[in-house]
């Protein structure tokens, strides 16, 4: 028999994990030390008890752990990490007297920093905690007032806001920011401080460590550091030379208005369904004697009610494979993953001009404006729209109630990939099926894919071939029209292009109103 072999992680900790799987759910008023008002909170959300992850990292920061150790966490995509972090980091902050800002929390995209936001919402208000968001859905004008609290004015004397003595005070504990909406703050919002931070979350953080963001990292953690402990020589002189006299560098030992009370340790806590184990990316987030903490073996783990199955058929009839499946599913909840931003607007063109398939079908992806992204993910929310035809925008995180199948139009090209896809499926306990669209010589390298997630036989789903042939004459005409779509598009593009191009001559654009 052929033996497996499983790739040993080269840091030390990594080897000798916490095994979340050892955790089982715990009942609500069973969660030592929950503080009352929470549990009235979550009750309020529905949940009636802590998932495993949720119970493993309340024992590492409420529990003995006591927060003394950064945490690195990976656990499969739906198992509830987000709340894993929030709860305890809102239990926690649920004491503190003064106001400022004490927890960041970084994502890469904005519709999941929303989605974050929107859950530490609904717990951090029961104790007294507000929570803030920068992530450009609104003017940085409206951002900032949002953020930071200006002085009353006084009768007769009128406030400065050059004055930068002035004291100006955070008005959110808790704050959920994409890199570049963060780095603008600390680039430019007066009063904006990390000065105070306590807790930094790192979310999806192998997508966050992939990209520099303006190296949004290694200015946070100077940003949170005294000067004197300064450990980033090279992220220092980066700093000075870019930002000059930045006034939110920490002070050393005492903490500003906390009554000379020294400064707690920044904790640190990152996430991912599928968390690197790159020594050299994760020495950028200089962890603090890290744990790691997974669930099982494998490193890479699906949802224990996900179902893959495998739909063999020939490139050039993969449309019409798709929508004899789609049919087959019904009205059920449905992500289509293609790999790039122009297939997914082809392919849902397309199976838009099919005539009348009795399910909307929506497109989702990084070629759309913010606001039509926002819109079409509430339709899908709210079961408007059934069918999402999504690029990778839509992969990682995003967590929409109900989704009861992913179909990978388009092979993943990596194992990573096919995770965070999956997981947009068989969410918090429920089951879910993925569907991949595959040609027969992709078999093989689909296979060796997923063997990496200990998914050994993945069954074949085959759609009749009456369904296929009753589509053909339907999917021609599509095709027709799709030729005659793509070109309008193209002019129109064309015409405003040129368009924008005189204007853009004549009259200059007010930026900032973007
Ligand atoms: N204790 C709980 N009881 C019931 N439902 C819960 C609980 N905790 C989280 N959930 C629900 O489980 C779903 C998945 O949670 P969450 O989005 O945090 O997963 P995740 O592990 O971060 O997934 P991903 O890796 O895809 O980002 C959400 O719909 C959330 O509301």
């Amino acid at each position: 028999m052929e033996v497996k072999k499983r790739s040993t992680p080269i840091l030390p900790w990594m080897r000798s994990p916490v095994d979340v799987n050892q955790f089982e759910a715990c009942a609500l008023n069973l969660v030592p030390c929950l503080d009352p008002r929470l549990e009235v909170a979550l009750d309020k959300m529905g949940f009636s008890s802590l998932f495993p992850v949720q119970v493993a990292v309340w024992q590492e920061t409420i529990g003995p752990g006591a927060f003394e150790r950064d945490l690195c966490i990976n656990s499969p995509t739906g198992s509830g990490k987000t709340l894993a972090y929030a709860l305890p980091i809102v239990q926690k902050l649920s004491t503190r007297s003064v106001k400022c800002l004490r927890a960041l929390v970084v994502l890469p995209t904005r519709d999941l920093a929303l989605q974050v936001k929107e859950v530490f919402a609904a717990i951090a208000p029961a104790v007294g905690l507000s929570v803030g968001l920068a992530v450009g859905q609104s003017s940085i004008a409206d951002e900032i007032s949002e953020l930071i609290k200006r002085p009353k004015l006084e009768a007769g004397i009128c406030y400065d806001p050059e004055d930068v003595t002035c004291e100006l005070q955070s008005s959110v504990d808790i704050l959920v920011a994409t890199p570049g909406r963060l780095m603008d703050h600390i680039n430019s919002t007066k009063g904006f401080t990390l000065e105070h931070l306590c807790y930094l979350v790192v979310d999806e953080t192998d997508r966050l460590l992939r990209e520099a963001y303006q190296s949004w990292l290694p200015t946070v953690l100077q940003l949170t550091q005294s000067n004197e402990e300064s450990l980033f020589p090279l992220a220092n002189s980066f700093l000075s030379s870019t930002f000059g006299s930045l006034k939110t560098i920490r002070r050393c030992g005492v903490e500003r208005g906390f009554k000379g009370k020294s400064r707690p340790r920044l904790v640190k806590m990152v996430l991912s369904a599928t968390l690197t184990q790159d020594p050299s990316k994760l020495a950028q987030l200089n962890l603090h004697h890290p744990l790691l903490m997974t669930t099982g073996k494998r490193r890479y783990q699906l949802p224990e009610k996900l179902e893959s199955y495998k739909l063999i058929c020939e490139s050039n009839l993969r449309p019409l494979y798709l929508v004899a499946l789609l049919q087959e599913l019904g009205e059920e909840k449905c992500i289509v993953f293609t790999s790039s931003t122009e297939s997914t607007h082809r392919l849902c063109t397309l199976l838009n001009l099919f005539g009348d398939l009795g399910i909307k079908i929506k497109e989702y992806s990084g070629l759309q404006r913010q606001s039509r992204r926002s819109k079409t993910l509430k339709s899908f929310r709210e079961g408007k729209v059934q069918v999402l035809v999504s690029s990778d925008a839509m992969t990682r995180g995003m967590d929409v109630q109900g989704v009861k199948n992913v179909i990978n139009y388009d092979i993943p090209a990596y194992i990573k990939t096919y995770i965070h896809r999956a997981g947009r499926t068989a969410r918090a306990g429920q089951a879910g099926r993925c569907f991949t669209l595959l040609h027969k010589y992709e078999v093989k390298r689909f296979k060796k894919m997923l063997q990496k997630a200990d998914n050994e036989s993945v069954p074949h789903y085959s759609v009749p071939s009456s369904s296929i042939e009753s589509l053909r004459a339907a999917y021609n005409s599509a095709l027709g029209k799709l030729k005659e779509t793509v070109e309008s598009e193209a002019s129109r593009k064309r015409k405003f292009g040129s368009k924008f191009l005189k204007l853009s001559r004549t009259k200059p654009t007010d930026r900032r109103k973007g």
